[in-house]
């Protein structure tokens, strides 16, 4: 199935603004559709996932994902694919931002626009730092909210996946949104995943959720490589005094009753942060920094776990 012009306008998500003449598309009657999809989610959780198809050209699929929101996930994707590229200047690498409802890779990579369309009807990512990129950011206004129900968002992901021209990828990293939906078991229920990435930063009620999120790739024969220990310490600048804002160890505790390991620990550093807010990552703006040595370091580690990829 290709994407028409008619296509992508269609994935332009309509808004209901309160007294304006929006509304908020959804399928005619939605209770239907949320029947259909619990029943549906429940049939794939219990029977099994159905057949995945692997993206035409794409090695393999590292999957970026926490339980909670806010805690850094995107930043290191977005940092993961460059240190993936960046320790091996022969491999391609590309970034699909799947947060449907809060796209940030755009800003993030300094992207923007519409994609082109191939004469396949398929959508052109756009490229950064050497970077194939992808998001429904590129559809949607920037400041436009994403109102949109379980069955859109699938169909959205869908396209996102497989309406793209890829071209030859020896990774694609996938910045999943937070939680534990829909997105993530249509993913995973999608195409081979070759690994899960769990971000989380040190605090309780984050961990809690990042034992949800790893428990849930486990459910679906998704293999988690490890978790990445994020804002785990505070330096001030001037007396270089450690604050552990979100608690010290907590993701090191969780990897231990998970059975998992810690692939490496991101401070909290403004660099990392105003980097990322301008659209150059750390990793390729100060190359030689300890923030974007981390990061490479977590690259390789992640490297070293995942499977020989096949031919
Ligand atoms: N190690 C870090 N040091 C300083 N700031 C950071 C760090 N990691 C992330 N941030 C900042 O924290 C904020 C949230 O990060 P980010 O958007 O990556 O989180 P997220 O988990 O993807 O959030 P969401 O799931 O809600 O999109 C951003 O402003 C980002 O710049």
């Amino acid at each position: 199935m290709a994407v028409t012009r008619a296509g992508l306008r269609a994935l332009r998500p309509r808004v209901f603004l309160g007294g304006g003449p929006g509304w908020c598309p959804r399928p005619a009657s939605s209770n239907t559709s949320d029947e259909f999809l619990k029943e549906k989610r429940a049939q794939i959780m219990s029977r099994g996932l159905p057949k995945q198809k692997p993206i035409e050209g794409v090695k393999q699929v590292l999957v970026l994902a926490s339980g909670k929101g806010g805690v850094g996930k995107s930043t290191t994707a977005v940092n993961i694919a460059l240190a993936l590229a960046a320790n091996d200047s022969t491999k391609s690498v590309g970034l699909l931002d799947a947060d449907v409802y809060g796209p940030s890779i755009p800003r993030m990579m300094n992207l923007k626009g519409n994609p082109e369309l191939t004469s396949q009807n398929l959508m052109r990512p756009l490229k950064n730092y050497g970077i194939e990129c992808m998001s429904m950011g590129f559809l949607v206004e920037e400041t436009a909210p994403v109102v949109w129900r379980g069955l859109m968002v699938m169909s959205a992901i869908e396209k996102l996946l497989r309406q793209v021209e890829w071209g030859q990828l020896d990774y694609l990293v996938i910045d999943m949104p937070p939680g534990t939906g829909d997105v993530q078991l249509s993913v995973s229920q999608n195409i081979p995943i070759a690994g899960a990435v769990i971000v989380s930063t040190p605090q309780d009620i984050a961990l809690l959720d990042a034992r949800k999120g790893a428990e849930m790739f486990r459910k679906v024969h998704v293999p988690v490589l490890g978790l990445v220990q994020n804002m785990s310490v505070f330096q001030c600048p001037k007396c270089k005094h450690e604050t552990h804002i979100f608690g010290t160890d907590g993701v090191r505790d969780l990897a231990k009753t998970l059975g998992l390991d810690v692939l490496g620990d991101i401070p909290l550093d403004v660099n990392i942060r105003k980097t990322c807010d301008t659209g150059q990552p750390i990793v390729v703006s100060q190359p030689q920094s300890d923030m974007a040595k981390a990061y490479l370091q977590i690259a390789m580690e992640i490297i070293r776990r995942l499977p020989t990829p096949p031919g």
